[in-house]
């Protein structure tokens, strides 16, 4: 293998150009960004003051071999010194809430979080819980995630826990999104165990073997259930770039959108607005609707296929107050859908990192999330919507479900458009298939990014390195 293009310079692009990188088979990698920046959703402002705010994830977990994984690769750019780590006894991993019938509720935690009823829940959770071992077993190769719940651990708990959750980490709709691909263990685990519970007791199927860095050991053994970067999580990614500088068999270029692909005898031929790059191999990393529209026509159905994956779009509204003013501690709270269809929830950022705070004063920094699967029903057209009509929004929000009267004292506001992909019932075939299409068709090509095979950033990492390894038949 001579020369390796990556299209898209998101963490998922950069992550396969790191492990591509890493290998001695590979002479040549040209990574494609048609921003001004990568890193793609890893995005933070630091002020100049010396507060950081994130519009992107803003806490990765460490668990897990794909939590292990990412850990892996920051021990080895040299970020260790940099990690803030976030244990599982600390307030901000206790306590996550739920809003529900114009309250904030606690979520459930603990044995006795379990045994209890605990408003907003009619009866206690372990109840649902014994009883999910005696449901039978789906018969159906896909299903909702709400669907699926509602089965083996009753309504109410799909309604609002689940429902919320999924407006949580998808920003979508959990009657819509498929548990077998949005939740892989919770499926294995009925389909090997029968159940969720047996599942989790007896294990559901083996997982991929990453064996934990000193880094990755040290967050086993302190405990931490997600970790953060000092200069924000936007520091992954220019590490990565830099490292890949440093490598000297990279070329990193922004500001090169890519228009086309076209095969060639030895690959392919990538068109960009001012030039033509040739390559023996095209890894992209771009999200799918994108990669469906620089296909070349003989890729038919794999461009229809990779069309029909669609995305939402999330505001962000990064918020910061003077004075410590939240009533509560915790991460932040989710509104189930049946509360707020637009408003998707609030992080408390200043609980779990108030390193990022500006350092003269106290101050707390809040993100408001809004939009997702229903942003076109509640706010309009993306391109309609106005900054201030986001912002009355989200203050709005802040004073009626945390009691904040006063207004912020800075404020960001940021369409994210199509940022998150939505993996709706049957997405696990339709990967399959442009999978079969690429390998049957001996395409010189490998997909990998949030638009496949998960959406977390430590997902999308692994990906990364997955379609390397497949790629050189190798360990990297
Ligand atoms: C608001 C928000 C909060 C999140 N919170 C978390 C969290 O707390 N924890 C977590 O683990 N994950 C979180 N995520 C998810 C995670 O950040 C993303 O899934 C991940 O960053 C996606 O990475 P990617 O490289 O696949 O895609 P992207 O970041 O979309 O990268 C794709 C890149 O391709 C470029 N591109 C597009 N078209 C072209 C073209 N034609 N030519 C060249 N380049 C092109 C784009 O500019 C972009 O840089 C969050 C996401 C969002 C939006
Ligand atoms: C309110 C909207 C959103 C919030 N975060 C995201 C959205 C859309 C995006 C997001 N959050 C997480 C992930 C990665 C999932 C993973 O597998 O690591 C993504 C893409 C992490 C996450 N956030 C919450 C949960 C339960 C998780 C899963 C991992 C974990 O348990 O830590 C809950 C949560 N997200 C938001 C809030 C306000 C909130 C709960 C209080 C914001």
């Amino acid at each position: 293998m001579r020369t390796v293009a990556v299209l898209g310079g998101g963490i998922g692009g950069l992550a396969a150009s790191y492990y591509l990188c890493k290998n001695p088979q590979v002479t040549k990698v040209i990574v494609l960004e048609s921003s001004s920046r990568f890193g793609g959703w890893l995005w933070s402002t630091r002020r100049s003051d010396g507060a950081v705010f994130e519009h992107g994830p803003r806490g990765i977990r460490p668990a897990g071999a794909v939590g292990r994984n990412t850990l892996n690769m920051v021990d080895d750019l040299g970020l260790g010194g940099e990690i803030l780590p976030v244990t599982y006894s600390h307030v901000a991993s206790k306590n996550r809430y739920l809003y529900v019938k114009g309250q904030l509720h606690r979520m459930p935690s603990g044995i006795s979080g379990l045994v209890r009823t605990v408003p907003p829940f009619s009866r206690p959770i372990l109840l649902s819980v014994a009883s999910e071992i005696l449901v039978k077993k789906g018969k159906e190769d896909d299903e909702s995630i709400h669907s699926f719940v509602s089965r083996r651990l009753g309504k109410e708990l799909a309604d609002i826990a689940v429902d919320s959750l999924c407006r949580g980490v998808f920003a979508g709709d959990c009657r819509q999104l498929s548990v077998r691909s949005c939740f892989p263990p919770l499926y294995k685990a009925e389909q090997r165990r029968g159940s969720l519970i047996l599942g989790m007791l007896l294990g559901s199927g083996p997982t991929p073997v990453v064996s934990p860095g000193p880094l990755a050991q040290r967050s086993i053994n302190e405990s931490w259930a997600q970790w953060s970067l000092r200069r924000g999580v936007e520091s992954l990614p220019e590490s990565i770039a830099d490292y890949l500088q440093q490598s000297g068999k990279v070329e990193l270029h922004k500001e090169a959108a890519v228009k086309q692909i076209r095969p060639s005898a030895s690959g392919w031929q990538v068109h960009l607005e001012d030039g033509v790059v040739s390559a023996d191999h095209v890894i992209s990393a771009l999200p799918a609707k994108a990669l469906s529209s620089v296909l070349p026509p003989s890729c038919q159905p794999l461009i229809q296929q990779l069309q029909d994956v669609s995305s939402v779009t999330v505001a962000v509204i990064n918020l910061e107050y003077e004075g410590s003013v939240l009533p509560v501690m915790g991460f932040g709270h989710l509104v189930p859908s049946s509360e707020d269809r637009g408003l998707l929830g609030v992080v408390y950022d200043s609980v779990p990192f108030p390193q990022h705070n500006r350092p003269d004063g106290q101050t707390t920094r809040l993100t408001v999330m809004m939009g997702g699967a229903w942003f076109q029903e509640v706010f309009g057209s993306p391109e309609a919507v106005t900054e201030e009509q986001l912002l009355a929004r989200a203050t709005e929000a802040v004073r009626c479900h945390l009691g904040v009267t006063t207004a912020p004292s800075w404020s960001l506001v940021a369409l994210h458009r199509d940022c998150i992909p939505q993996y709706y019932l049957g997405h696990f075939l339709k990967v399959e298939s442009m999978r079969s299409f690429i390998r049957e068709n001996n395409l010189p090509l490998s997909l990998t990014g949030s638009s496949y095979d998960g959406v977390s950033v430590n997902d999308v990492i692994f990906s990364g390195r997955t379609a390397v390894e497949e790629l050189l038949g190798t360990g990297v």
